[in-house]
């Protein structure tokens, strides 16, 4: 029986895959296809062996590199390929089986998430080329914060503003904050516990998740409200826009690449959107470094704290993403942010064991987790489980 679905996370220049078994302990293929369009593209990767293998792509686009990521699943063909999609709107609530309809859909939303949803949608029509007989499934970030209440997803606008344009609060992530929250209750030895989870990777969100559901959540209408990013704003004034327009004469087009591509760790440092290089900067006593690490904590410290009013109590915390899995600092500096909270951290721990690995860093006190996400398993899995329930079983 072969049930490996090929999971497949396209950016504008990049592709994540991997072929993920039904099996846990069969092993995955997975890798990264970068710089795609720009001449010097490459796909890095591990193979079945574990080994790892770089392979120069040149001028590939989309399409050839997922040739060669094809060429790279060593015979092993997948039953199903899941997509993830970043935005799906309120056109849906779960995963979707792809065909003409939902690909328009997909595309009506779009506009909501203009560094997102277009690549997302080149992966689709790139794949369904190669793989005309294969089902496609699209996974969306939006699905799992579908169980926000009102007073939560709607913005303080006119009425007719939600109604007529649907806009409200989203929220993104979904796939990840499912996963690190349903980890941490199973971890934790909670049935359904209260949780706040933050995913810190390029794009940064929290979550505040209450028997396995979002009850709020601090990205909205697009992938920019909230957390200070990688290249991200976050949250700003919303006075901003008209104030730049007006004193600056800015274009529309501008400010939103100003705030999405120029903004967050890299805007404020001056220097890179890469935590890592950031850390070694601030050590080296760079103060853009310095001031862009104390932001970017202070705005996670406090958007936890006013999303625990999502919650009836509070059992935990959970970091996850590359910096949440991997920095130390970050992780110590938020929880020193949060004194009413009744956390106490092990330092020793947080700062020596546990380093992009599953572990607990608290010292006592509600429990503080560090989870590796798994966004291509929960993929893979949402995949079989909308196959199964359209009757397209794979045996
Ligand atoms: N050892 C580390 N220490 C601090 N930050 C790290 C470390 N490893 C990775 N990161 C940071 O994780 C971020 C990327 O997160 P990731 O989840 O991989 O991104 P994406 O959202 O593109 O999947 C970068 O800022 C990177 O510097
Ligand atoms: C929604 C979002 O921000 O995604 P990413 O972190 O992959 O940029
Ligand atoms: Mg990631």
């Amino acid at each position: 029986m072969n049930a490996s679905v090929l999971v497949i996370n396209c950016g504008s220049s990049s592709i994540k895959y991997a072929l993920v078994p039904s099996e846990p302990d069969r092993p995955r293929l997975a890798g990264l296809a970068e710089r795609l369009g720009g001449g010097d593209a490459q796909l890095r990767g591990v193979d079945s062996r574990g080994e790892s293998f770089t392979q120069a792509l040149g001028e590939a686009d989309h399409t050839r590199a997922l040739e060669a990521i094809l060429d790279r699943l060593e015979g092993r063909r997948p039953f199903a390929v899941g997509h993830r999609i970043v935005h799906g709107g309120e056109s849906f609530t779960r995963a979707a089986l792809i065909d003409d309809d939902v690909v328009d859909a997909i595309e009506r939303t779009s506009a909501l998430a203009p560094l997102h949803n277009p690549a997302n949608l080149e992966g689709v029509a790139a794949t369904r080329r190669l793989f005309p007989d294969l089902p496609q499934v699209a996974v969306f970030d939006t699905a799992f914060h579908q169980s926000l209440p009102p007073r939560a997803y709607r913005y303080a606008l006119p009425d007719a503003l939600y109604r007529d344009h649907a806009i409200r609060r989203y929220g993104f992530h979904g796939t990840s904050h499912a996963y690190v929250s349903r980890r941490a209750d199973r971890l934790g030895g909670l049935g359904g516990g209260a949780w706040l989870t933050a995913h810190l990777g390029n794009g940064c969100s929290t979550c505040a998740v209450w028997q396995g559901q979002s009850l709020d959540t601090s990205m909205g209408l697009t992938p920019l409200e909230g957390l200070a990013m990688g290249t991200r704003s976050g949250d700003v004034d919303p006075g901003l826009h008209a104030h730049l327009s007006r004193q600056l004469g800015w274009s529309l087009d501008r400010i939103d690449e100003v705030l999405n591509r120029n903004s967050g760790l890299l805007g404020l440092s001056g220097l890179t959107n890469d935590m890592r290089e950031l850390e070694a900067a601030e050590a080296q006593g760079h103060p853009g470094a310095a001031l862009a690490i104390e932001v970017f904590c202070y705005r996670i410290a406090k958007s936890l704290a006013a999303l625990s009013c999502a919650l009836p109590r509070l059992d935990g915390l959970v970091f996850t993403g590359g910096i949440g899995e991997n920095s130390a600092l970050v992780r110590e500096r938020v929880i020193g942010l949060l004194p009413h909270f009744g956390l106490q951290l092990n330092r020793t721990v947080n700062s020596e064991t546990i380093r992009g690995r599953e572990g607990r860093i608290d010292a006592g006190g509600r429990q503080l987790w560090v989870i590796p996400t798994d966004e291509e398993g929960q993929i893979a899995d949402e995949t079989r489980q909308r196959l199964v329930q359209k009757g397209r079983n794979h045996t």
